[in-house]
């Protein structure tokens, strides 16, 4: 006979949403502001309604976020709820993977993420921003995000791909294209492949990568380099596994889309917080023209561990507006949140950055104030679940220290080069329906130094 545990309630029945859609509109116009309705509505584990019609929870704060991250009791799978969303653009790769595979895969993808592989990735990253940035003009009102999104494509092709030496320019935008209808194709309602879709453009997206990738496998398998393509090709695991080509192709697609489309909104906010807070700016200029003085234009991969200020900046941005608002889960077996019970089968939203924003666990989270990150405050340390832009568990990020790096060989290049102002009382209009960006291509008045 089972035991029914009274202190363990149900699900309350999902709140009303269109039908088909659910509340993914509510999600796409403001995903912050549903957090807060689900959160004084429920609190932390709320039914939820969204494309499909499927079972669907919320979770939110940092209890409920830390169990499913954790996932101690294995009900939580990425594979079946990351397909769901973009399956057949970025399929098989790391993240989509779960339990003995996922470790298995992870296990070998680490060695291309060791410092002295981050270390080699460096240099190639100083010459894409160099040559990025030698084509940004001044102007009122010049479309960062857009020029960033070029720029870090410009060096995630350097430091993957070695320079894609084969790829003419209008073929890299081609790749830019295709990375954008692909991530894109998350948002579409038609989930099927049905001409003039968004899922129909991200099937196109796709075979273009394939190929894109596929080109450059038997030259970076015949000849060891130390772009990522050609470590993938060469890695193993400590006990000798090694990654076939579909492999290599796979992780291939999903890495370029994780460290692109992150890095790139990352370092969008950046630029907006530090042209509205010309104190910052400052400051973050004086550390990198010291660094400069000190080792030149082409800093280390421990100098650029060494810029604080921008490294509390950067703490701040991926806080406020982190690239991955929530996580998505779906639950395997039945278990119990907190006090809630999940049954199997059920997708589970994870909002990381609600937890970012919760005035339990920051002070006026809603100002940018860098400082709340320096050794004294330690704000994050409030929880160990308050501050997770690269989430947590056996899936937490494995390219977190490598984008610490892009951003910071960005930033540093940048700030020697140009200065920037943002109007203080300008909000960026952001698109939600997958990974956010400004819809306004984050303007900035921009002027060469
Ligand atoms: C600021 C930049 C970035 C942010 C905020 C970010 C955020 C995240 C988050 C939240 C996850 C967890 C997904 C989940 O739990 O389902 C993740 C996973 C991952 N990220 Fe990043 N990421 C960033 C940059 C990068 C870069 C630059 C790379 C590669 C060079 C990368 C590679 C990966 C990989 C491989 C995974 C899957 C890990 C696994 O499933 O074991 N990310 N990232």
């Amino acid at each position: 006979m089972t035991t029914v545990d009274p202190t363990v309630r149900d699900l309350p029945a999902p709140p009303k949403g269109l039908p088909i859609i659910g509340r993914s509109l509510e999600y796409a116009r403001d995903p912050v502001a549903l957090f807060h309705k689900q959160w004084e509505a429920y609190g932390p584990v709320s039914p939820m309604s969204m494309v499909g019609g499927d079972p669907w929870v919320m979770l939110l704060g940092p209890d409920a976020c830390e169990q499913a991250m954790r996932n101690a009791d294995k009900a939580f799978a990425n594979g079946p709820a990351w397909t769901f969303l973009v399956g057949p653009f970025f399929g098989r790769g790391l993240m989509f993977l779960d339990f003995e595979e996922h470790h298995l895969h992870r296990r070998i993808m680490q060695q291309a993420f060791t410092r002295d592989r981050l270390e080699g990735y460096v240099a190639p990253m100083h010459s894409a921003v160099s040559a990025g940035l030698s084509h940004w003009q001044d102007g009122d009102g010049f479309q960062a995000y857009w020029a960033l999104k070029d720029l870090t494509l410009g060096i995630a092709t350097e430091t993957f791909m070695g320079g894609a030496e084969h790829t003419s320019s209008e073929e890299m935008d081609r790749v830019n294209q295709a990375f954008i209808a692909c991530v894109q194709a998350a948002a579409s309602i038609v989930r099927h492949d049905v001409p003039f879709t968004r899922w129909h453009r991200g099937m196109k997206g796709r075979r273009v990568l394939e190929e894109f990738v596929r080109g450059y496998l038997p030259a970076r398998r015949a000849n060891a380099s130390d772009d990522l393509l050609s470590v993938l090709c060469h890695i193993e695991s400590d006990t000798g596994e090694r990654f076939s080509d579909d492999d290599v192709v796979n992780h291939m697609i999903f890495l370029m889309m994780a460290a692109h489309d992150t890095s790139t909104y990352t370092l969008s906010v950046m630029l907006e917080k530090l042209g509205q807070h010309p104190e910052w700016q400052g400051r973050c200029r004086a550390e990198a023209l010291a660094l400069a003085e000190r080792v030149g234009n082409t800093p280390s991969l421990a100098d650029l561990d060494g810029l604080e200020s921008i490294d509390l900046v950067m703490k701040e941005c991926l806080r406020m507006r982190p690239p991955v608002p929530v996580v998505l889960r779906k639950t395997v077996k039945d278990t119990v949140v907190l006090d809630t019970r999940i049954p199997a089968g059920t997708y589970c939203t994870v909002g990381l950055q609600y937890s970012h924003l919760m005035p339990e666990l920051w002070t006026s989270p809603e100002s940018f104030d860098p400082e709340r990150f320096n050794a004294e405050r330690r704000e994050d340390r409030s929880h160990r679940y308050a501050w997770e832009p690269f989430g947590g568990g056996v899936h937490k990020c494995l390219g977190m220290f490598f984008a610490g790096a892009e951003v910071k060989a960005f930033m540093q290049r940048f700030l020697l080069d140009f200065e920037w102002h943002v109007d203080p009382s300008y909000v960026a209009p952001l698109n939600n329906h997958s990974l956010p960006f400004p819809k306004d291509g984050q303007p900035i008045d921009l002027r060469r130094r």
